[in-house]
């Protein structure tokens, strides 16, 4: 177990008072219960000199409930990285047996694709950095589940605003996880208050940015200054936003689930 901790680099404490607080909460209830695929992915992945940058995996137990509470079957993953909070979508939507693989297609052509087969469980997953996908992918592979994802190497705005354009991509997902750059945010949230259905979640990460939201700007070390400028106006946004019913989360590095409401 103590190996298993020591592979978890991204945070030491979370946003808990105490290190030890953490690895409680590791050892008692998030390790033990991890999956094999994920552990595996976490522990080949822990050599990418930016593995802090990986979902929580305490967030992600947190994630694939909701996944199962919503029976979500079509997802949108804006920020993949090595791809842990990618396996743990396809570990928890349902096996619906039909291969989508859309590496070489254009992107509007693979979500009509898609459309056509409306029972097909899939997720669209989006990042600039095909390299860091690709080192997670043999476990992606390994674990079965590499039909359900269509990985799009785009800027995720220029992503979603073409899938946007497709009348039948409207409130057809279930469930979108955004952990991407924090500036655009607000202009993905915009996007998908179109693509997830109403009753559907999208949920936005690092929204307590290691806690220096609450912190005056001037005990904040230089180079979190921006995220945190950019994370407060985030969250007074969604504050406001009445599309959509909220749970700031204090797990991981924040988490805000967002239910579509209108
Ligand atoms: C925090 S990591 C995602 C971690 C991932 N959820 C996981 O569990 O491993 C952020 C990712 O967002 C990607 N990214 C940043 N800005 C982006 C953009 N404008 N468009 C697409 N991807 C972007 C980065 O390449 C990086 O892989």
């Amino acid at each position: 177990m103590e190996e298993k901790m020591k592979v978890y680099a991204s945070s030491d404490k979370g946003l808990l008072q105490t290190k030890e607080l953490y690895q409680y909460i590791l050892s008692t209830s998030v390790f033990s219960r991890e999956l094999e695929p994920l552990k595996e992915l976490r522990e080949v992945c822990a050599v990418h000199p930016r593995t802090w940058m990986s979902t929580a995996p305490d967030a992600g137990q947190l994630m694939a409930i909701l996944l199962k509470l919503l029976n979500a079957k079509r997802t949108i993953e804006i920020g993949v990285f090595t791809g842990y909070s990618l396996l743990l979508t396809a570990l928890n939507i349902p096996e619906d047996g039909k291969v989508c693989q859309a590496f070489n297609m254009r992107l509007v052509e693979s979500f009509l694709l898609i459309r056509d087969s409306d029972w097909i469980a899939h997720i669209v997953a989006i990042d600039v950095d095909r390299a860091a996908y690709e080192m997670g992918l043999p476990i992606i592979k390994k674990a079965g589940v590499e039909h359900k994802i269509d990985f799009i190497e785009s800027e995720a705005l220029q992503a979603l605003d073409e899938i946007v354009q497709n009348p039948d991509a409207e409130g057809s997902f279930d469930f979108a996880f955004v952990d991407a750059d924090k500036v655009n945010f607000w202009n993905y949230h915009e996007r998908l208050m179109k693509l997830v259905k109403v009753g559907g979640l999208a949920i936005y990460d690092n929204t307590l940015w290691r806690g220096t939201v609450a912190m005056p700007e001037d005990v904040v070390q230089q180079k979190q200054k921006e995220g945190r400028k950019l994370t407060i106006e985030f969250n007074n946004l969604l504050a406001k936003d009445a599309r959509v019913q909220i749970c700031h989360a204090s797990i991981g590095d924040g988490m805000t689930i967002c239910r579509r409401i209108s």
